[in-house]
């Protein structure tokens, strides 16, 4: 089996990526191409599909020629994806409607707050797990359907379909046009729920989305047909949304354990079992994968900028030539001098949902220097893992330790200050591609090449573990000095 491997596609909000896995979930080669980002208006955030095809499309190509693989070799692919990002297309010409809208578009934060007045809320919470957000693509299909001339009357004579990525990455993929997604995608929607396992007519209506543009909802570890582009049939047996394919790959098979992803957002994941918590603290609940039929919940906490935070101090501030060398300039600081920045760039995700907040830094006085800025940017980061740390230790388990993956963490000062802010011991593994990996293991699980969870379970490796080494006045002193810059900002 050695020769034989299974090809990860990872379409991020930034990059397409292709990882081919062996048999022991050790990557063997990567493609990675960036695309262009959108932003037609002031919180809109659109990706142009045919990028997020061609890109995904270019990376599979380029790591099997890399690695001089032939599609005989593959034996199965995986889909993982941006979540929520909604793209519509008619099914017989293949023309997308309108442009990707991306997850974090901001476009419906109108419509949201109207529904959540007429009192909306409570009973889609109790359906789907989530909140009234413009995060979620529900409102992102009206908006479209509604936008777009002669949408409505082509839905109506069912030319038109609807899907998250892993949706439209299938229908390209697949010579037979699979119109399917998993139920980790589409418990991301708004529209599914997550106690029945289907799209639900109530909410549907609510959205005034016709039912004939959804697509099937899957286990995470299925058969979700085959394509021939690389060469021979490749099946395709698994997908799954990033943040899930991350919990996988990280092996947080347990109810009470939790990961953490650092890319471009941050995303907290603690795995609740066969149970759906409903949160007391604005947390999501969510699918964390159907195998077998078998549903595990998750709790989420997702936090819209980390790395893009980082980004901005490199890109619009020019303070730092390079995401690595935060650290460096953090790490020479003896202290953030009461200096903290909020990275509300786009209003604050949770536990706080305030798509109106915008970003500040406070506490500057005339000794406050540019280095003083990289290491707020650094520290915003994980106090606002330990707002969503907090708030999960109050719905349900507290954590023992935190699992923590994604762009971010090579960043050894980060994973330092992460693990003393929140008192917990900090894991960074072996595999650093967990989103992919995740997703692989999916795959893997299908052909059969791992016979359960607990046995990918027992193929997790640390590479690092960080231990909390500040002590508790200092670490309550410097989050009460976040919690006032929060306060600051809503
Ligand atoms: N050493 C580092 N320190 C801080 N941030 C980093 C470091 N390396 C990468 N990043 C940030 O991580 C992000 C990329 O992570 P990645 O997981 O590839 O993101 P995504 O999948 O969301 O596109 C970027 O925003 C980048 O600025
Ligand atoms: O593409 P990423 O890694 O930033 O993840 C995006 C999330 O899935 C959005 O919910």
């Amino acid at each position: 089996m050695s020769d034989s491997f299974i090809l990860a596609i990872d379409q991020g909000t930034t990059s397409s990526r292709a990882i081919l896995f062996d048999k022991q979930g050790h990557p063997v080669g990567m493609a990675q191409e960036e695309f262009p980002q959108h932003y037609p208006a002031d919180g809109w955030v659109e990706h142009d599909p045919n990028d997020i095809w061609s890109t995904t499309e270019r990376v599979c190509r380029a790591v099997l020629a890399d690695r001089g693989i032939d599609a005989g070799q593959v034996a199965a692919i995986g889909v993982t994806n941006q979540r929520e990002t909604t793209l519509i297309w008619n099914r017989r010409t293949g023309e997308p409607l309108h442009a990707a809208i991306v997850w974090q578009d901001r476009r419906t934060a109108e419509l949201c707050t109207k529904l959540k007045q007429e009192g909306h809320e409570t009973w889609l919470r109790q359906k789907t797990g989530l909140l009234l957000d413009p995060y979620f693509s529900a409102t992102k299909i009206k908006w479209i359907l509604d936008q777009v001339p002669g949408a409505r009357s082509l839905a109506a004579a069912g030319d038109l379909a609807f899907g998250t990525v892993d949706t439209y990455l299938l229908w390209r993929l697949t010579e037979r046009r699979v119109h399917a997604t998993d139920a980790t995608n589409a418990s991301r929607t708004l529209l599914f729920n997550i106690h029945t396992q289907q799209w639900d007519p109530d909410l549907l209506d609510l959205f005034q989305i016709p039912a004939e543009i959804m697509p099937s909802v899957l286990d995470c570890s299925a058969d979700f047909g085959s394509t021939r582009l690389f060469g021979g049939d490749i099946p395709i047996l698994g997908i799954a949304g990033d943040q899930q394919a991350a919990t996988i790959g990280q092996a947080c098979f347990e109810p009470g354990m939790v990961k953490s992803t650092y890319g471009t957002g941050c995303f907290v994941v603690q795995n609740t079992g066969d149970t759906a918590i409903q949160s007391q603290h604005r947390l999501l609940s969510t699918i964390a994968y159907r195998i077998d039929g078998r549903t595990t919940y998750g709790l989420e906490g997702s936090i819209f900028v980390a790395g893009a935070a980082i980004q901005w101090l490199r890109d619009e501030m020019g303070l730092i030539d390079t995401s690595s060398e935060s650290e460096k300039i953090a790490a020479a600081l003896s202290g953030n001098h009461g200096v903290y920045l909020v990275p509300a760039f786009t209003g604050l995700g949770a536990p706080h949902w305030n798509p109106d907040a915008r970003g500040a830094i406070v506490g500057l006085t005339r000794n406050a220097s540019a280095a003083h800025v990289v290491r707020a940017t650094l520290e915003a980061v994980c106090y606002q893992t330990r707002d969503l740390m907090s708030a999960m230790a109050g719905d349900g388990t507290e954590a023992a330790t935190l699992r923590v993956d994604g762009g971010m963490v090579g960043n050894d000062w980060l994973c330092q200050f992460l693990a003393d802010i929140l008192g917990l011991p900090v894991q960074r593994p072996v595999v650093a591609e967990t989103t992919a990996l995740g997703v692989a293991y999916l795959a893997g699980l299908k052909l059969g090449w791992y016979g359960s969870l607990e046995e990918i379970g027992r193929l997790w490796e640390r590479q690092a573990s960080f231990k909390p080494a500040m002590d508790e006045p200092k670490r309550t002193r410097l989050y009460e000095g976040w919690k006032k810059a929060l306060a600051r900002v809503q």
